[in-house]
């Protein structure tokens, strides 16, 4: 068995078979108070303006693809109110600016700089993995073809460094900066995910290096860009980009998880959709780095599965047979209790900085959020 807790503070977990999260720990949920759902709803509802009117400068047809990505109209064109997806980041950066001492308000660009650089990553992940569905619709890809979620995705890049150069700040050139470093990063990030698909064996080590760089990154830059505009120096924005990325780290575990046990419902995604990608995502390397009889015929099947011409036909039994196998040589809870340990960092990392109880309340909360989320 994988025993990585010789080497960290883990708790053993506590996660029971059939459970697809993890539970908090009951030390962090001093937010109770705190309304996440209200906290989300305020980061999209700044956020959605100054978004519609980035996307309003797109040249048709782009204009109208974006508008399909974001939920704000069906795939014939009549208006709709789809899933936009959760706005975490949007959330994270106007709340950072308050911690930097600024309104809420004045994280806005950063916001919108973030929730664009992330919606580009996902129209051009949908492609490069052949997902049908997200957000409980059709991916870009399959509704308006694979040029337009190329051009759309390149787009929305532009728009996000446009939207903050636009400000022509001291702050918005240093929020700029972070914002590029932070993108690159993704890139990295998924290349590693994708020259992973096919190797045989990945390392937790790897995985996690992998997971920092795609999803990591990104929610570190959200916390430093939204805590930059509001203010802060760069110690209070590297520490709020260390919050972030630990928060990172624990929503990417939450999402391996969901990729395999999560109820397509939720998600908004199809069944097993990591197990159909080939993904070493961290519940498959920990079960493959656990040794003993599952962990060994997780490693034989899958490097069957490597060579298999018949592979995207698999029925779902196929599938639950090896999520099953993952789960029994302990992958699913490894990766239960690496969430929380990434949750608890991330919070540990607060403490570096002044900031308003209520607001570091609010960090909590999130954070808390992020680990117990279904979706
Ligand atoms: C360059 C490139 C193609 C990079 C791709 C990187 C990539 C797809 C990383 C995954 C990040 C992630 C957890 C997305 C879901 O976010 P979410 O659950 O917050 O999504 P939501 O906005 O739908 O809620």
């Amino acid at each position: 068995m994988l025993d990585q807790r010789a080497t960290d503070p883990r708790t053993p977990g506590t996660a029971t078979r059939g459970e697809t999260v993890p539970t908090v720990p009951p030390a962090e949920t001093a937010a109770d108070a705190v309304d996440v759902t209200a906290l989300l709803e305020r980061g999209r509802t700044l956020a959605t303006p100054v978004l519609k009117a980035a996307v309003d400068r797109l040249a048709a047809p782009m204009d109208t693809v974006a508008a399909y990505h974001f939920g704000w109209i069906d795939a014939k064109g009549n208006p709709a109110d789809g899933d936009g997806g959760k706005a975490v980041r949007p959330a994270l950066a106007v709340l950072s600016a308050q911690a930097a001492g600024a309104a809420p308000e004045v994280g806005v660009p950063g916001a919108v700089a973030v929730e664009l650089v992330h919606n580009f990553s996902l129209l051009h992940d949908d492609l490069m993995d052949g997902d049908e569905q997200r957000r409980h619709r059709d991916t870009v890809w399959k509704v308006h073809g694979p040029a337009q979620a190329i051009l759309v995705g390149d787009a929305l890049f532009a728009l996000a460094n446009e939207i903050l150069l636009e400000l022509g700040t001291v702050e918005a050139g240093r929020a700029t900066r972070r914002l590029t470093t932070a993108t690159r990063a993704l890139i990295d990030g998924q290349a590693q995910d994708i020259s992973y698909e096919h190797r045989d064996r990945v390392s937790v080590e790897e995985c996690l290096e992998m997971e920092g760089n795609k999803t990591g990154a990104l929610l570190a830059c959200a916390c430093s860009i939204g805590a930059v505009l509001g203010g802060a120096d760069d110690f209070t924005a590297d520490t709020l980009e260390k919050y972030g990325y630990h928060l990172g780290l624990a929503f990417q575990a939450v999402d391996d998880l969901l990729g395999i046990w999560g109820d397509p419902e939720a998600t908004g995604k199809q069944t097993w959709s990591d197990l159909r990608q080939r993904k070493k995502s961290l519940p498959v390397v920990a079960a493959l780095a656990a040794g003993g009889p599952a962990s060994e015929r997780l490693g034989e099947l899958l490097a069957e599965d490597a060579k298999a011409s018949d592979f995207e036909n698999f029925s779902e039994e196929e599938f639950a047979a090896r999520a099953a196998l993952i789960e029994e040589a302990g992958g699913r809870e490894w990766t239960a209790q690496e969430a929380r340990r990434q949750h608890t960092i991330a919070i540990e990392a607060l403490d570096a900085v002044q900031m308003p109880d209520r607001v570091r309340a609010q960090f909590v909360a999130l954070a808390d959020f992020v680990v117990v989320r279904k979706r």
